[in-house]
């Protein structure tokens, strides 16, 4: 048996129209952010997904655009499990700045290292491997086996949590996944094997 993971990065923050690092700072969605999630969702629709479960992180941006998801899938009341293990990577001393702000003083390069790699952290924070030693237990422990078993599972999270789930589901190594951007309010369908390898993957922008 083999079942269907759809991970969703949430739509658009107030902080990412800012363009500040935000990290577990709990901002709202913007207007835009909303109709992104809404979007995501018709596309869901139009392929007939409907949810056994859903998880989303601590952060009420993530939990906005999974309950909008649920909303337009006529699910509002669904079961669906909070959890910090899925919340963003912390951006420790960055979060707040202005990202254009944080390239001017400490240049393009090691900025887009803090942004990007896979082991080196941000002042203060978490590292994509910090993150993902968070995000890849709790996957195998409390979403996995709802998938194995056959069912469907929404995910709403974030850029790098999900970024981290992604190199564990793939077997993305660590150069690999520099160049892993993930777009708000896309769904990202895959369907998994019965040994828990990738079957599919659908990208639905
Ligand atoms: O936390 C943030 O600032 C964003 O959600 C993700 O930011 P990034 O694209 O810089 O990783």
């Amino acid at each position: 048996m083999s079942g269907t993971l759809v991970l969703v990065r949430h739509g658009q923050s107030e902080w990412n129209l800012k363009n500040l690092f935000t990290g577990w700072r709990d901002v709202d969605l913007t207007d835009q952010g909303r109709e992104e999630a809404r979007a995501g969702a018709e596309k869901l629709k139009a392929r007939g997904v409907t949810f056994d479960i859903a998880f989303t992180s601590a952060l009420q941006r993530a939990q906005k655009t999974c309950q909008i998801i649920l909303d337009v899938l006529g699910q509002s009341g669904l079961e669906t499990i909070r959890n910090q293990a899925l919340n963003e990577r912390d951006y420790g001393d960055l979060s707040g700045l202005n990202k254009d702000d944080a390239r001017a003083k400490w240049g393009e390069e090691q900025v887009h290292i803090w942004r990007r790699s896979y082991d080196v952290q941000p002042p203060g924070g978490e590292s994509l491997k910090d993150t993902g030693a968070r995000v890849w237990p709790y996957y195998m422990h409390d979403m996995q086996p709802h998938v194995l078993r056959g069912g469907t599972v929404l995910v709403a999270a974030h850029g790098n949590s999900l970024r981290a789930l992604i190199m564990a589901l793939e077997g993305k190594s660590g150069e690999e996944i520099v160049k892993l951007e993930l777009a708000t309010g896309v769904p990202i369908v895959y369907r998994l094997n019965a040994d828990s390898t990738v079957k599919s993957k659908d990208v639905l922008d």
